[in-house]
Order: structure tokens, then sequence, then C-alpha cells
């Protein structure tokens, strides 16, 4: 179907569990980038894993480029395309930056476009070339960060979900990691952004979907919820000095 969104997400319901976390998720993800918001606890980390996989008690649908997701293990979902930055990164202290990029399994760029080297990935980021001999424990959040989304984009993925990438980051290295990701988006990579922060989230992703309760209760623009001081504070508990 050449009009299937890349990622769409049917009636999806997931459990901890007795919990009832997500509560029946309609949401797709074509090639704009979407940037998933909420407060604390809506389940946006919760549908992160349930679209990758390392959630298995789900049910409902997940299709992505034509591929039903739900019942597949982790590492066939990546295969398909998905890469998953999630929160707090998750690198090896001990392990050098080039360890690190040595790590992850290579696989075809699906769509044609120029794929992910360890070189590319130097040019992108020139901080990681300089460091990368040094074990990734010494690294600033910012370059842990950078080495993160390098693993990630060496899978040469068709779709980057990256879970809350500005926690913990100094305002100057998030300004650096928007600008990464624009440019990724612009060179045809689908993005999934949770964040917590309304102007990243705006900075990044035209398309905006809220949730709340398990459940996505308004998709809008990033102009119409930056217009929207009511609805932020009602979804995001954010005051106009958080949302600058
Ligand atoms: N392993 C778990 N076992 C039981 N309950 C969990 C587990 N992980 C999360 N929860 C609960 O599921 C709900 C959704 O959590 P989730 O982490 O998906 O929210 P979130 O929107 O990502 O919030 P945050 O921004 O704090 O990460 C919360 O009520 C949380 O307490």
């Amino acid at each position: 179907m050449p009009d299937e969104p890349l990622l769409s997400i049917r009636d999806l319901h997931a459990y901890y569990g007795q919990s009832h976390v997500l509560q029946g998720v309609e949401l797709t993800v074509g090639q704009e980038p979407l940037a998933l918001l909420g407060r604390n606890g809506m389940g946006k980390t919760t549908l992160c894993l349930a679209v990758t996989g390392l959630l298995p008690t789900v049910r409902g649908s997940i299709r992505f480029a034509g591929q039903e997701l739900v019942g597949k293990p982790p590492h066939r979902i990546a295969a398909l395309g998905i890469a998953y930055v999630p929160q707090g990164r998750r690198i090896f202290p001990s392990l050098t930056v080039e360890e690190h990029l040595r790590l992850v399994p290579r696989r075809r760029r699906a769509d044609g476009g120029e794929p992910w080297t360890e070189e590319r990935i130097y040019t992108l980021f020139p901080r990681l070339a300089e460091r990368r001999r040094q074990p990734a424990g010494t690294l600033s959040g910012g370059e842990q960060q950078m080495l993160a989304i390098a693993r990630a984009l060496l899978t040469n993925p068709r779709l980057l979900i990256m879970d809350e990438p500005s926690e913990g980051l100094a305002p100057v290295i998030v300004e650096q990691l928007v600008t990464t990701l624009r440019h990724l988006a612009q060179d045809g990579l689908a993005i999934l952004l949770v964040e917590q922060r309304l102007a990243v989230a705006t900075a990044v992703a035209s398309r905006i979907a809220i949730m709340l309760s398990g459940r996505i209760v308004w998709e809008t623009s990033a102009a119409e919820l930056l217009g929207d001081p009511e609805r932020q504070q009602r979804y995001l508990g954010v005051s106009a000095w958080q949302a600058a």
C-alpha cells in the first residue's frame, strides 16, 4: 500500500502486570518528525518499549513499513529499520567510543540513501572523532548522547525513536542536538522524539502528539501548541517561563 504511513499504531494496549498503562494508543509517524509530549508517567517510554519489542505484554497493532510488529522480538524489529535511543543513553563506561561503534550490527540502508559508516559518524560528530580512543565513561553528557545517536545511526534505520535525549544536557549542547536531529530528518530519517522540553520538541518536530494517561489526547502542530498556553498547562504542566 503506497499510502500507508511508515509507522501506524492502532488500538495499542500495554500492561505491567495488572496495571493497564497504554489504553488504546492511536498514532502514525510518516517522514515528518513527530514529537510525543506528556507529563511524567503518562506512558511515553512504555510506548517506545512496545514499538521496539522490548515490552512483550502488548495488544493491538503496530505496523511498520507494511509489517506487523506486535509479537516480533526486538532484534527482528531492529532489523526492519527501527533504532532506539533509550532514556539515559545506556553506554558502556569502560568501552571506548570506537569499540562502541564497532559493536553495532550493520544493516543496509533501505531507502537507497548514503549508508552510515564510522567515518560519516565522525564527520557528523567531530567530538567523537577526537575522543575515539577514550572510554565512554569519561565523555561529557552531551558526548555520550552523541555516541548513543551514533550507534543508532550505524544500523541505518528508517525510523529513529529517542526517549528524552535532551535530559540533563546544557543549553548549548541541546541546541547542537536540535540542529543534528533536524539535519537527520532532512536527510530522510523518520523521527519519533519523546521530549519533556517543549522548546526542543517544537524546534525538531512540526507535528506534536500529546499523551495523557496512556492515550493520545491531542495531535496538533508545533505552532498551535506554542500558541496555546492553556493546553500547555493542562497537558504538560508547563508555565510560560518553562516553554521558552
Ligand atoms: N516496569 C514497570 N512496572 C510497573 N509499572 C511501570 C513500569 N514502568 C513504568 N510503569 C508505570 O507505567 C506508567 C507509565 O510509565 P512511563 O515510563 O511509560 O511514562 P512516561 O510518560 O515515559 O514518563 P517519564 O517521563 O517519567 O519516563 C507509570 O505509571 C509508571 O509508574
